[in-house]
């Protein structure tokens, strides 16, 4: 690409998405983007692996990536989930932090909050989403209780950060016996430069709180926007037109998983993975008309499941097949013909070896 041609105040650069699950990450990505890349679904966590959409515009280029939701860990993959989360943090330019409009600040937005407190260094912007689904008096109260966290949480990290500092630099408050002066090298010689708050946004809380509602496409620019004013200087980091950049077969994968777990009574959503065997394009077709195999491996844990799964005499599994596929086809922009093989992965969750060949 011909990056002479790039504006002087271009900016670009990463933003994430957090926030609990269902807090509505996926919709606004897709609004944001203005296409619909990541996978979205009522119900939660079905947002496995790092989806990204890039918001362009003439003078800037946002690349956005949307997490699973941050929580607190359960299971090995939960963990993995969590790990996983932490990394993409420390790699990005801005944080937007999802709080719905529709329900009460709870304690996984406590949790996730004080996760971000902690971890210190990068602009949080508070995104209260689904506006539209309350009153503006509920809202204007919404906005107010998020001001209110963020001065908590915020105010208490640096409360927390401020006594380890002081028990750093005298060692006599930590209970032991006086010791020799710190040498220049040793722990005692000061805040290390992790515990430095590398970012201080002058409010004692957020660097910012916006509402938006995707759905209804209020405030969805001025969020890009503000999300945006917190990019460095850079010329564009992808070419125009790319919408995302994950590789198909993830997407194809999520497509058949969100189909799965479509219509289960139970919420099992950690208990179905899939893996894509294989993708190919049929032989002896006519040019016109070409059709990929698709081949697919859906693993659950336990018999039970598989039986759910798979429904009387195959009806579930064909309704998974056929809205899975009509999804695929959209995606690859050619027929399909998909074939789901069920299979029990005793405790896959608590498998590290499983999870590894599951991808994670
Ligand atoms: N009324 C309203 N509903 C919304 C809005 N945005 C999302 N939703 C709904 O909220 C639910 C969750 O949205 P998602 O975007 O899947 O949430 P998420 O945070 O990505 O969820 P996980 O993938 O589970 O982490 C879906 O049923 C959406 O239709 C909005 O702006 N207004």
């Amino acid at each position: 690409m011909e990056f002479a041609a790039v504006p002087e105040d271009y900016v670009a650069g990463f933003a994430v998405l957090v926030g609990r699950p269902n807090a509505g990450k996926s919709t606004l990505t897709n609004a944001l983007v203005g296409q619909k890349v990541a996978i979205t679904s009522n119900r939660p966590q079905t947002t496995r692996h790092t989806v990204r959409g890039i918001v362009h515009r003439e003078h800037s280029q946002l690349i956005l990536i949307d997490t699973p939701g941050l929580h607190r860990p359960r299971t090995l993959l939960g963990e993995r989930l969590n790990d996983l989360v932490g990394e993409t943090l420390a790699e990005v330019d801005v944080i937007g932090f999802c709080i719905p409009a529709d329900e009460r600040i709870g304690p996984g937005d406590r949790f996730i909050a004080s996760q971000l407190a902690a971890s210190g260094s990068k602009p949080v912007v508070a995104i209260v989403t689904k506006s539209d689904a309350v009153s503006p008096e509920r809202l204007a109260e919404q906005l107010l209780e998020v001001s209110r966290l963020g001065n908590e949480t915020m105010t208490a990290e640096r409360a927390a950060r401020e006594e380890r500092r002081r028990r750093q630099a005298d060692p006599q408050r930590r209970g032991g016996k006086k010791k020799k002066a710190p040498g220049p090298f040793s722990r005692d010689a000061g805040p290390r430069p992790s515990e430095t708050p590398a970012h201080d946004d002058g409010q004692g809380g957020w660097a910012d709180i916006i509402p938006v509602s995707a759905v209804q496409g209020y405030q969805v620019e001025a969020v890009a926007d503000l999300l945006s004013t917190y990019l460095p200087d850079s010329p564009p980091l992808y070419p125009e037109g790319d919408l995302t950049d994950e590789p198909e077969a993830v997407m194809v994968a999520e497509l058949v998983r969100e189909a799965a777990l479509e219509g289960v009574r139970d919420e099992l959503p950690h208990s179905v993975a899939v893996t894509v065997e294989e993708m190919i394009e049929r032989e002896d077709r006519p040019e016109d008309d070409p059709m990929i195999d698709v081949h697919v491996n859906l693993y659950v844990e336990r018999e039970s499941q598989k039986a759910i799964i798979i429904g009387k005499r195959g009806a579930r599994l064909r309704e998974i097949g056929t809205t899975a596929r009509g999804g695929i086809e959209a995606l690859l922009g050619t027929r399909v013909y998909l074939s789901i093989h069920v299979k029990v992965a005793k405790d896959w969750q608590r498998d590290p070896r499983a999870l590894g060949r599951l991808g994670f």
